[in-house]
């Protein structure tokens, strides 16, 4: 898909930015506040669902209605709504890699028809859910076997990035639901990962589950190939392997080839983006855990996430204000991140999660049509779970020199009413706190006055109430719900998931590709055999060879004096003869 005129050409842009150029320093939220009472029912948006609303309340936003309108115009001219329509038709708007992007496809639980090159995909997504559905039913209800005749209790997933984060996310967020088998993570190729999982684990009633949508990733093949290993020590015979391994991949021949059963193996699509799998077989181990019903709930509530996205208007439409809110801070404001901050332990890889869901897609700096941006693109994205943040980086969000914009998180009914339910109301009291606390801040008088009230002098008092102020009007979107059930977890997903695409579309940049991880990869498999080779290493920059080096001394147990007569001796090798 062609891109457009470059963004900072175009009128809705050049509108922000003389808006904020004339007019942002004297945007202060208080006084909006006060001038406008309506001011919260204006700028919130609620969507109900099955299981209760989901409230955005965006209000405490460095917005007026002037700005959220030119916010609005820009969503529009950048086309965003055509491109939204282009992805959920199937079009291949992954151009760079020929790709249609179709998660929502594995979501799309009306089951209307949604054609890749011709061919209506539903047929083969239902399949691949009825088979999901048929191996955790066996497993949960303890008829799947292992070698020995045991049920299974135990299932590692092996995968990463896009085959890791969302099970291990979503699992650690439904644990509350768990019905199944206890699901384990192995991702890091570091032997460690795969040593202290297996070691709390028995052979005979372990499943491995060996996720990888290309199934040529160096860290899960190795810990695929070494888990394996572990297992056939006990098992003792290659026969019990299909009992205990299972492959979730669009790579059929890599599979067999690994030697897992193609009955074993749950099938997707390229048209679907590794951040974006876990709605497909990717979510195994959280069908597994969770059950096959929650796990449909978790796709009907990103379903139901969708369906708003596709109809709400662009001023309405939840996904769209969030993504527009965080084009005014990044390109604008020049805030380079910002956070994601639940309170909801549930929830503590949420912020993770999203950290691939966004750096990876719109972690570009080429637009479309292959120019160079010359404007931000994607922020980083951050965030740990309320109340502990506040006990540890809330101070930079408060005090920092750095803008760092907030969504906060919260479910308004806990599902661990511990004392009553009064641990529930500190949270929320706490999430209630800081985002009036970032928004209203504390001036100088109200501070001086605190400390004359408590009898300090007035020399002491110039000295430490400039430490005590805060200039407050920095922005927070607060997000409620009324308890984290799968529906909702599959809504607050998509909500991200959406709010990324619409960046990416104003951006203009390709939020589906993810040509940046793939030189490190190149690099890495080429200095793989040069560890191990007995040879000096001058093949690089003094840097990376005087590291090769240092590293082939420390290990094979060579001296000190070695590893100067390395250095020396890759500095001649080095040296143009
Ligand atoms: O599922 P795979 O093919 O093993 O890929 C795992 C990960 O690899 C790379 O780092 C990227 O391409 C990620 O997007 C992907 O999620």
């Amino acid at each position: 898909m062609a891109g457009r005129e470059f963004l900072t050409q175009d009128p809705a842009w050049k509108s922000l930015k003389s808006f904020y150029d004339s007019n942002a320093k004297s945007l202060k939220m208080l006084q909006l506040f006060k001038e406008d009472p309506r001011r919260f029912e204006k700028f919130s948006v609620s969507l109900d669902g099955k299981d209760g609303a989901l409230l955005v309340d965006f209000s405490k936003n460095l917005i007026n209605d002037e700005v959220f309108q030119l916010l609005i115009n820009l969503l529009k001219s950048a086309q965003v709504e055509k491109m939204r329509d282009a992805m959920f038709a199937g079009e291949k708007i992954n151009f760079t890699e020929d790709r249609a992007v179709l998660h929502t496809a594995l979501r799309n639980r009306a089951n209307t028809p949604i054609y890749v090159e011709g061919k209506d995909v539903m047929p083969d997504v239902n399949a691949v859910l009825k088979h999901m559905r048929e191996f955790t039913d066996k497993v949960r209800n303890g008829s799947w076997l292992g070698y020995t005749g045991k049920p299974i209790t135990d299932c590692v997933n092996i995968g990463i990035g896009g085959s890791d984060l969302g099970p291990v996310m979503v699992t650690e967020a439904l644990k509350k639901y768990q019905c199944g088998p206890t699901s384990h993570f192995v991702s890091n190729v570091d032997g460690t990962h795969l040593a202290e999982t297996v070691k709390k684990l028995n052979p005979e009633t372990t499943l491995f589950i060996i996720a990888s949508k290309t199934f040529t990733t160096q860290e899960t093949i190795t810990n695929a190939l070494s888990a394996k290993q572990w297992f056939l020590q006990y098992a003792k015979d290659e026969a019990a392997v299909s009992k205990h391994f299972v492959a979730l991949s669009t790579n059929g021949p890599k599979v067999k080839e690994f030697g897992i059963d193609e009955a074993n193996m749950f099938e997707f699509w390229d048209w679907v983006g590794g951040r974006y799998s876990l709605w497909s077989a990717i979510g195994l181990s959280i069908a597994l855990m969770i059950g096959m019903d929650n796990f449909e709930q978790l796709l009907e509530g990103a379903h139901h996430l969708d369906k708003h996205f596709l109809e709400a208007p662009v001023e309405k439409n939840i996904p769209m204000i969030l993504a527009a809110l965080g084009i005014w801070y990044s390109n604008f404001y020049g805030a380079q991140s910002y956070t994601i901050l639940p309170y909801d332990q549930y929830l503590h890889r949420f912020p993770a999660y999203f950290q691939q869901g966004d750096m990876e897609s719109n972690g570009k700096y080429i637009t479309r049509s292959g120019q160079r941006v010359d404007y931000s693109t994607g922020p980083v994205a951050w965030g740990e779970p309320g109340t502990n943040g506040q006990h540890a980086f809330y101070q930079l969000i408060h005090q920092g020199t750095n803008l760092i914009p907030c969504d906060f998180l919260i479910p308004v009914e806990t599902q661990n009413p511990v004392q009553n339910g009064l641990h529930h109301q500190i949270l929320l009291s706490n999430f209630l706190a800081q985002t009036e606390a970032l928004m209203r801040g504390k001036t100088l008088e109200e501070v001086e006055k605190e400390l004359r009230d408590s009898g300090m002098s007035e020399s002491q008092i110039k000295l430490i109430a400039p430490h005590k102020v805060f200039e407050g009007n920095r922005p927070s979107n607060s997000i409620v719900f009324q308890k984290l059930t799968p529906f909702t977890l599959g809504t607050l997903i998509a909500m991200y998931e959406m709010k990324i695409f619409v960046q990416g579309i104003v951006w203009d940049i390709n939020s589906f590709d993810q040509w940046g991880v793939e030189l490190g990869k190149v690099l890495a498999k080429a200095i793989l055999p040069e560890l191990t080779s007995p040879n000096v290493i001058a093949s690089h920059d003094s840097s990376t060879n005087g590291l090769i080096n240092y590293i082939k001394t420390l290990r094979y147990g060579l001296t000190h004096r070695n590893h100067d007569y390395f250095c020396n001796q890759a500095q001649c090798l080095a040296q143009p003869s």
